[in-house]
Parts: structure tokens; sequence; C-alpha cells
């Protein structure tokens, strides 16, 4: 069995008579077990949906399963098997780390020693912390505590929406080794981030723009996708170097990445010596070109501009 179906799913919004189509009928679904990573950029859809299977909202079009559960006629058994750590206000800042566990296990009616040995991994790196408020935690703090409440009921299927924004790069690292370690106890994880880089570390991504799916693959699968050959280029000046670049008729694309920009050509037999030539009139100091593989980033950059 599939821990989430959904088929067809549309979610509109209406602001000032105008339609916002924040679902435009999306279908995907996600094995037990599985981490699915939902990767796309503001106002994407990822919240829509995430509060869709979490039955906090309901769609107007199109059906989804959790955990074999409708979300429109049994929402009641998906909210006690489902944990959900929404991208923001998730705890109570006036609360104390102790607190804030205990009022999500009431919840839930279940008591923390029950389900200790479940969190104590994640929650033994803020014991220490446990009578300080949640609002004066570390990000990194507050996440790890957010994902204890999201967990303290057992959920066979988690919810995390973009969990590592805003949170420093070697919490992200331990937060996504904490994922890791929980898919091995059979919980089944949707993850939405705005962090390409973190694509990587999914079983499988969806790459999702304006409502609707440009890919859903594993992260091998969508870099193997990327059919044309992909240069890296940078110079003394590089605001320059771009607008000289996108002058030439036989580019496709040309955006910054870091230190560099990425190049691809439209005509994808052209060569390292092509791009020399069209950056040569520039009188560029300090040129280096190389060909170079793609990351999800890149193709996510072909997929939108398709
Ligand atoms: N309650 C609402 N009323 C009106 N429009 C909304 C509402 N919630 C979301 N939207 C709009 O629906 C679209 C999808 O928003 P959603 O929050 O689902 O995307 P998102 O990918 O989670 O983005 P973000 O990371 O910004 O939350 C956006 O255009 C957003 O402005």
């Amino acid at each position: 069995m599939m821990a989430v179906t959904v088929q067809d799913l549309v979610k509109n919004y209406t602001v000032k008579k105008k339609t916002i189509e924040a679902l435009k009928g999306i279908s995907f679904s996600v094995e037990k077990g599985e981490i699915f990573g939902i990767i796309g950029p503001d106002g994407a859809g990822k919240t829509s949906l995430f509060r869709i299977l979490t039955t906090l909202l309901e769609p107007d079009g199109g059906s989804a399963t959790v955990d074999g559960c409708s979300v429109k006629d049994e929402y009641l058994q998906i909210r006690q098997r489902v944990g959900y750590m929404p991208g923001k206000f998730s705890l109570y800042q006036d609360l104390t780390v102790q607190e804030n566990l205990e009022f999500f296990a009431a919840i839930f009616n279940v008591s923390i020693a029950d389900n200790y040995e479940y969190i104590k991994e994640i929650y033994e790196q803020i014991a220490p912390f446990k009578d300080r408020k949640a609002g004066q935690l570390s990000g990194g703090m507050k996440q790890k505590l957010a994902l204890c409440c999201a967990l303290i009921h057992k959920p066979t299927v988690l919810f995390l929406d973009e969990p590592t924004t805003g949170v420093d790069a070697v919490s992200r690292k331990e937060f996504w080794e904490m994922l890791h370690r929980l898919k091995t106890q059979g919980i089944t994880i949707l993850v939405s981030t705005p962090y390409m880089d973190e694509a990587g570390l999914c079983d499988r991504v969806g790459l999702i723009q304006k409502g609707a799916f440009l890919s859903i693959e594993t992260p091998q699968s969508i870099i193997r996708d990327f059919k044309k050959t992909l240069w890296s280029v940078r110079a003394d000046d590089m605001y320059r170097l771009m607008e000289t670049i996108l002058k030439s008729p036989l580019i496709n694309s040309c955006y910054p990445f870091g230190q560099y920009h990425h190049v691809t050509f439209k005509d994808d037999t052209k060569k390292q010596s092509d791009l020399e030539a069209i950056v040569a009139p520039g009188n560029f100091k300090d040129v280096e070109i190389a060909a170079i593989q793609p990351n999800i980033e890149d193709c996510f950059m072909a997929l939108m501009t398709e």
C-alpha cells in the first residue's frame, strides 16, 4: 500500500474576485518508508498541498489518501496518524521546551514516557534546555523541538514544511541525518524545501512550480535527464560578462551560480572555442571556461524555462 496517493488535486483561492490556482490538478504517490522531497520556489503550492494532506484545508477537486485514509471522509483517522511540522508557528514561544512537548503529547492523548524511546535521540540534544522558553532557543534547537512535537504520537507519515529554512548549515546537516534515521524506523517523510542542495538527500523529488509538478524523479535521474552540455564561465567583471554572453544569438541560457555563470548553447554541438569567441570582444581578464556536471538546480532552471 502507498503511504500517500494524490490524484488530480486542485486548490484555488479567491482574492478580490480573482482566482489564484495554488494547485492545478497534481498527481503523485509516495511509497511507505520513502523520503519524498517537494522542491520549489515561494508560492509554488507546497504549503497548500501539505495542509490538504494533513486535513487542515479542503481541496476544491481531486482526491488524496494518507496511510490508506481519504482526506475527505477519514480525516479523524489521518489526524491520529500524521505528524505535521509547519513552516512557521508550530511551537508555543512562551512555553518551555518540556511544556511544549507535554502539550503536544496531551493533544494526542499519549504520554511522553510512552513514546520516549521514539524521540530519545533527538530529544537528548535539547534536553539540557528543557526549562528554557521555546522563543529563546536557536533556530536549530527550535527545529529539533518542533520535530519532537511532531513525532510524540508515533505518526506513520511525517509532513515537514520547509523545516530547514533559516537554519544554519551544521544544524541542517544534523536534521537530515535525523530524517534518515526516522526512515529506517519505517516512517514515510514528505519534506518541502526551497534549498536545491537538499534534493540529493531525498529518495525522490518533485520539482513544483506554480501549482504543477515539472518532474518527479530520483535525484540521479533528474540529473541524468539534463541533455545539454553545461559550461561554467567566470572573469573579472561578472555583470558585464553576463551581458556579453546573453547578447549572442547562439546562447540558450546564462545565469549566475555562486562565483560562476552557468551557460548552455541552443545548439549543443558548439564547443569551448565558440564560447571563447563570444567572450573575446569584451576584453575580460582572468577568463575561465570549463564544461561541468549539472546539479539539481541547473536541472530545475532548465525545466522551468522549457
Ligand atoms: N489563504 C490564502 N488566500 C489567498 N491566497 C493564498 C492563500 N494561501 C496561499 N495562497 C496563494 O496560493 C499560492 C500557493 O501558496 P502556498 O503557500 O501553498 O505555496 P508555497 O509553495 O508553500 O509557498 P511559501 O513557501 O511562500 O508558503 C500562492 O500564490 C499564495 O499566494
